[in-house]
């Protein structure tokens, strides 16, 4: 699926954001290295706290279904800017994906911005950093 189709898919996965409090509605689409596409969408909650993103919702509902290698993460929201995602999600999608993967921000306007993995969390904290207690 090239690019273009991947923004039309988290424009689409936006749709299905649930959102009775912000109001503002963010998709993404993650695409796995067979060219399978997860959708991901905003979940929102009356305890406010407990809100998922949706570029987590892509990257756990992939992870459930049995993908864990992906080479593409779109995001889109009705931002000015392209969307700037959270920094809990920076960390989540660090872990998940390759340092070198793109990332595509972008917003309805068609604004976009193409970045990294790496460079969205410079020096993120990975699993080789942890170490047995000594
Ligand atoms: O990149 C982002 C930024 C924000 N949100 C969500 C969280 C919350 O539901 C709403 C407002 O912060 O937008 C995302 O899903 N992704
Ligand atoms: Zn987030």
């Amino acid at each position: 699926m090239t690019v273009d189709q991947m923004i039309k898919e988290a424009i689409e996965a936006r749709k299905k954001a649930y959102t009775p409090y912000s109001k503002f509605k963010v998709g993404a689409a993650l695409r796995t290295i067979n060219g399978q596409v997860f959708h991901g969408c905003n979940i929102e909650n009356a305890a406010y706290s407990m809100a998922n993103c949706a570029e987590r919702t892509a990257l756990f509902s992939a992870l459930a279904h049995g993908e864990n290698v992906f080479d593409l993460l779109v995001v889109v929201a009705d931002t000015d800017r392209p969307v700037s995602p959270c920094g809990a999600c920076r960390q989540v999608i660090s872990e998940l994906c390759d340092p070198e993967m793109p990332v595509i921000l972008t917003n309805i306007a068609g604004d976009r911005l193409e970045t990294t993995v790496a460079e969205l969390l410079p020096g993120a904290f990975l699993a080789s950093d942890l170490k047995e207690e000594r």
